[in-house]
């Protein structure tokens, strides 16, 4: 396949590096990371071991492609799929965090696009570097649900590439479980400053979970069978297995960066009050980051 990965920066370098042993890959990021990659290659260390040679460039339009991964963060989808526009593609996928980054993606581009979820960790080591911090899987499908043949060949080239993949039919559920996840993790984590697993502790469990119980209720009115204890179960789940991990908010917090608040917290609140659904604990944890968004000279 030719795949366009769009946001070559930790993830979609993991996850573009991975695919380029298997198909013809072209990187689409910002410099001094893609020069290196055009003079050296791109190196993955850590939990998995590549050197590989894909194409990278900081220019993304006129780009023709059988499909591009989405993996810039969730407030720069919109530039992404304006860009990516202006190529020809058969299909798009977004492996990102937070809500809307489909239907955003949909807004602009003609071809099909797909929802995914992945656990892999990825961190940024330095230019031409990333390092692999958690071999995870992948899910992928139809945005609203369903399958697709299409959506099956897009699982068949992840998995040739030895990226563990499901092809699912019920994707929404599966992010609004992902979201109801980094709705307790992220935000709770960035604020109190705390790796992932003090979170599994009381009293900071019960705000955490009050978060994804919100966001459970609001899947519910969404349409999407979501119980408060599947939410809580998974975010226990999840703060257990990278208890160890620095949620992405919380690196953004620590590094001065723009959050993917809106996307994660803000989304619960906005659909909530679309549906009916008050969501205080969400509204307060939005509230508290994007106050210490504005207060600060962000990268
Ligand atoms: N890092 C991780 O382990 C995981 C990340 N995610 C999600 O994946 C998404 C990406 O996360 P990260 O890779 O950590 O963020 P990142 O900030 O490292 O990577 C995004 C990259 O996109 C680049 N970019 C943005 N707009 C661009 C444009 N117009 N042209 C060229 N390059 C552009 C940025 O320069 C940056 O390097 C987020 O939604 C995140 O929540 C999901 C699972 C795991
Ligand atoms: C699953 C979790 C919470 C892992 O840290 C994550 O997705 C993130 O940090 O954004």
């Amino acid at each position: 396949m030719d795949i366009v990965v769009f946001g070559a920066g930790s993830l979609g370098s993991l996850v573009g590096g991975l695919l380029a042993r298997e198909h013809d890959v072209t990187l689409v990021g910002r410099n001094p990371h893609v020069d290196r990659i055009e003079r050296n290659g791109l190196r993955i260390d850590g939990e998995l071991d590549a050197h590989v040679f894909p194409t990278a460039t900081t220019d993304g339009t006129g780009l023709d492609a059988d499909l591009a991964v989405v993996t810039v963060k969730a407030f720069d989808t919109d530039a992404a799929a304006r860009t990516l526009a202006t190529g020809s593609l058969d299909a798009a996928l977004s492996l990102q965090n937070g809500m809307g980054n489909e239907a955003t993606l949909a807004t602009h581009l003609d071809c099909p696009v797909f929802a995914g979820t992945i656990t892999y960790g990825a961190m940024f080591v330095e230019p031409g570097r990333v390092e692999c911090t958690g071999i995870g899987e992948l899910a992928l499908g139809p945005r609203d649900g369903g399958s697709s043949p299409l959506a099956d060949r897009i699982g068949t080239a992840f998995g040739a590439a030895a990226i563990e993949t499901t092809v699912a039919m019920d994707m929404p559920r599966r992010l609004w479980r992902k979201l109801a996840v980094n709705t307790a993790i992220n935000p709770v984590t960035a604020l109190a400053r705390v790796e992932n697993g003090a979170i599994l502790d009381p009293p900071t469990a019960d705000l955490a979970a009050a978060a994804a119980r919100e966001t459970a209720q609001v899947a519910r009115a969404d349409g999407v069978e979501l119980t408060d204890t599947e939410a809580t179960g998974a975010v226990e789940s999840v703060a257990t297995a990278t208890a160890a991990n620095r949620s992405s908010m919380l690196q953004d917090v620590e590094s001065d960066a723009r959050t993917e608040v809106d996307a994660i917290s803000g989304y619960v609140v906005d659909r909530g009050e679309e549906l009916g659904v008050d969501t205080p604990t969400n509204r307060t944890l939005a509230t508290t980051i994007r106050t210490w968004e504005r207060g600060q000279d962000l990268r």
